[in-house]
């Protein structure tokens, strides 16, 4: 890592995290948790846009909160985003903290069950494995296309240390897969159970993209899922046409709408120009 990359981080800056974040050393227990402890964590504008558009970047932490963002990435065992930001962001998906070694770099998690990343030896997560300042990615991909998958991605992925993990098949929906919002998708019971057991991953920082955040936000059952979240919001406005932060709506007994998400143990902080919320969700 170059020195420009490296990022500083004074832990006592953000003590208000520590009842946040998962165990430094998790307990053995006789009843081991199905899920690892999950962090939803993603940086938003003031109207909860990820970015401006599905395709493309956008720097919405400042220096301090970006430096949160890496310190959290130490703290859990893996991070995890939808294959639609692989594909934008092309990201390191490391921790570039001061002093982070290769035990304390979190495991890369991309959910992709058609296998469409096309990622070379060159994309920066395969890279800066190899350059030993990250871990290589594990790739989840649906069973149903173990025969299908091309081998060089394959071999570029195990030089690096990484590997696609195969989940069971998705369920089929009726029609034709036309667009990604009509797409069958896992349930995250079944991604978080699966993520635990078989990728050995005790503790998840979920980054993103949309379609991954608003489905965790988007049922009760979901936001049991979530042990904490920690979401940076930066002083600007994206406009309309970003990739936005917006769960379904919820309607009560009678019908009537309901807010569709309440947080507890709600701590807001002050970073820099961002301001960075924590909390749990109510469920
Ligand atoms: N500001 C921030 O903190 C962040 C910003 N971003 C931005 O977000 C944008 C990308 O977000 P978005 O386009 O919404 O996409 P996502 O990154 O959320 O990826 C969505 C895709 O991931 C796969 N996927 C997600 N959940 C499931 C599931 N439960 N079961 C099966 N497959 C699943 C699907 O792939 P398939 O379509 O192949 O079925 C789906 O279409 C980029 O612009 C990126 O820069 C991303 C992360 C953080
Ligand atoms: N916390 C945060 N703030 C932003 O402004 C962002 N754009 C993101 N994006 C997420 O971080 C990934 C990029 O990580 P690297 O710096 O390449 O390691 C990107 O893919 C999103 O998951 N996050």
């Amino acid at each position: 890592m170059t020195s420009q990359d490296t990022l500083t981080f004074h832990p006592q800056t953000a003590c208000f995290l520590a009842p946040y974040l998962p165990a430094v050393f998790p307990t053995s227990s006789t009843h081991p948790h199905p899920h690892p402890f999950t962090t939803l964590t993603y940086a938003a504008s003031l109207d909860s846009h990820l970015s401006l558009s599905p395709g493309a970047q956008t720097y919405l932490s400042g220096p301090l909160s970006k430096s949160l963002t890496h310190y959290l990435r130490s703290r859990h065992s893996a991070i995890l985003i939808g294959v639609s930001t692989a594909v934008a962001d092309d990201p390191g998906l490391n921790s570039r903290l001061r002093g982070v070694d290769l035990e304390g770099q979190p495991r890369p998690i991309i959910i992709d069950p058609d296998f469409r990343w096309e990622f070379t030896r060159d994309s920066r997560v395969l890279k800066t494995a190899r350059e030993g300042n990250g871990k290589a990615p594990y790739i989840i991909v649906n069973a149903s296309n173990a025969a299908a998958v091309d081998e060089d991605r394959l071999r570029w992925l195990a030089e690096a240390g990484g590997r696609v993990f195969w989940m069971p098949e998705l369920p089929s929906e009726p029609g034709p897969r036309s667009s990604s919002s009509s797409r069958s998708r896992w349930s995250w019971d079944q991604i978080l159970g699966f993520i635990k057991s078989e990728c050995k991953v005790d503790s998840l920082m979920i980054e993103g993209g949309g379609v991954v955040i608003n489905s965790l936000l988007s049922s009760p059952g979901n936001l049991k899922l979530i042990n904490s979240v920690v979401i940076t919001i930066a002083p600007v406005y994206l406009g309309q046409g970003g990739v936005n932060v917006s769960p379904a709506a919820q309607t009560g007994e009678s019908g009537q709408r309901v807010s569709a998400v309440k947080f507890k143990e709600v701590q807001w902080n002050v970073l820099g120009n961002d301001v960075v919320m924590v909390a749990r969700p109510d469920v």
